[in-house]
């Protein structure tokens, strides 16, 4: 097992650091110019292991993907030229690829067999196989298809409109691709808007989509055709830099190219409504997306209330909002994000149990946490349950402790951000 011993520091966070590509746009990259003809080309890529294993998936089904450090290209030849893979799909620990990967699947004329980690394996996949055997998938795994390993008999598809009873871009965007592949009209209705990534990117391939307010409307046999895709930092990376920020005596950061699409700057307003010290300046687009530069100054925080709809905006967020909030005064309560038990790990549980190890005042509730701060926090050894947001939260929370913590499973952090501790230590020594 991995594991690293976090000492305690002795000087604040300075000066200016990007982060690595987004995750969730960096897939998306990999997946269309896959289905699109002609030459795709990705800068800013996230070399992380999940995007990795979006890239392994489309491979496996021939498509020529040439990646250096963060540059890939893709040589894409559409949707007909894409073969069926001689072996299962490993999918690793990506969430992400999984439910999106389905959708793709489902419309393809291919028997082929998904599995992951223990991690993966134990989360729930029935929220898109359902809405695609509603289609016309033939879908079987564990427990009906609730689980990986799943096999899929996919082909013709019919359209379909689906409410989504969860609030997920994953469940969106998965349908969405497998109406790219089907006949006619497929619309999503959700229940509070999620990540838009999926909906911005099919226009930069030539694609369309028809949004609106919750409805998301695609029709099939679309003419997708490469493109070059930049990528902006990801403010979910970025956000542990931001809480580091905000909660080490003296610091100030400026983190820079950070993609503020308003579907995930939900921790800007969180830090804001907190009372930190936070500006987003140079705000331009770029691809379709929004970009900016963050800055961010050490503030005493203050409790806050959050639920309803900033949850979809904040979901990969909430584990370093809960330390935020162990360094803020007064209460911090957290509903209506239960969602966070069939992540990585239940976040709501590892969150509870390394922030209480660390020292903090926190309580679990059935869809959210309690927080009451300010507490001192303290060395400890503490696990991050082989989930990347956990061992990062830990690494912020240890720039707080006397003592040092001994981070366990710590190897995770490179599913989505490999380059962590060098990016720490770089903005450590300014
Ligand atoms: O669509 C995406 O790229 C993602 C959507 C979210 O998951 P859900 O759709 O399950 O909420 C998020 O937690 C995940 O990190 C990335
Ligand atoms: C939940 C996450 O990712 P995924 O669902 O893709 O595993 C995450 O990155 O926090």
């Amino acid at each position: 097992m991995s594991k690293k011993i976090l000492s305690p520091i002795t000087s604040p966070l300075k000066g200016r650091l990007t982060v690595p590509g987004d995750k969730s746009i960096s897939h998306r990259a990999v997946i269309f110019g896959s289905l699109a003809k002609g030459t795709t080309t990705i800068t800013h890529f996230l070399d992380g292991e999940d995007c990795f294993r979006t890239i392994d998936a489309f491979r496996a089904m021939g498509v020529p993907i040439q990646v250096e450090g963060d540059h890939v290209t893709i040589q894409g030849h559409g949707v007909e030229a894409l073969q069926e893979p001689l072996q299962p799909l490993y999918l690793g620990n990506s969430g992400t690829t999984t439910r999106l990967l389905l959708g793709v699947l489902a419309g393809l004329p291919f028997h082929v067999t998904v599995h992951g980690d223990n991690s993966l394996t134990k989360r729930p996949m029935d929220r898109i196989v359902s809405p695609l055997r509603k289609m016309g998938a033939r879908i079987d795994g564990r427990e009906e298809g609730k689980y990986l390993p799943l096999s899929i008999r996919g082909g013709k598809l019919h359209p379909i409109h689906y409410q989504s009873p969860v609030k997920s871009a994953q469940v969106k965007s998965g349908i969405l691709l497998a109406g790219l592949l089907t006949e006619g009209e497929t619309s999503v209705t959700e229940l509070a808007s999620t990540r838009d990534h999926t909906e911005l990117m099919l226009s930069a391939f030539n694609g369309f989509i028809q949004k609106d307010g919750l409805t998301a409307r695609i029709t099939g046999n679309q003419n997708l055709k490469g493109t070059h895709i930049d990528v902006p930092g990801d403010i979910s990376s970025a956000a542990f830099f931001l809480a580091a920020g905000a909660i080490v005596k003296g610091s100030k950061l400026v983190l820079t190219d950070v993609g503020i699409n308003p579907t995930r700057t939900g921790i800007i307003d969180v830090l804001q409504k907190m009372g930190a010290s936070i500006q987003v300046v140079k705000q331009r687009e770029v691809g379709g997306e929004p970009v900016g530069d963050i800055t961010i100054e050490y503030s005493q925080l203050q409790g806050v209330e959050l639920d309803g709809d900033i949850i979809p905006r904040i979901i990969d967020e909430i584990p370093i909002i809960a330390l935020l909030a162990s360094q803020a005064n007064g209460k911090t309560v957290i509903r209506d994000a239960e969602e966070l038990r069939y992540k990585e790990t239940d976040r709501i549980e590892a969150v509870v149990k390394t922030l209480s190890a660390l020292g903090a005042s926190i309580e679990g509730t059935v869809d959210g946490m309690i927080i009451t701060g300010e507490q001192t926090l303290k060395g400890a050894t503490v696990d991050s349950f082989g989930d990347h947001r956990i061992g990062m939260m830990i690494a912020v929370a240890s720039l707080l402790t006397n003592e040092p913590v001994t981070l366990k499973n710590s190897d995770c952090i490179a599913v989505s951000y490999p380059t962590f501790f060098d990016d720490l230590n770089l903005v450590l020594s300014k």
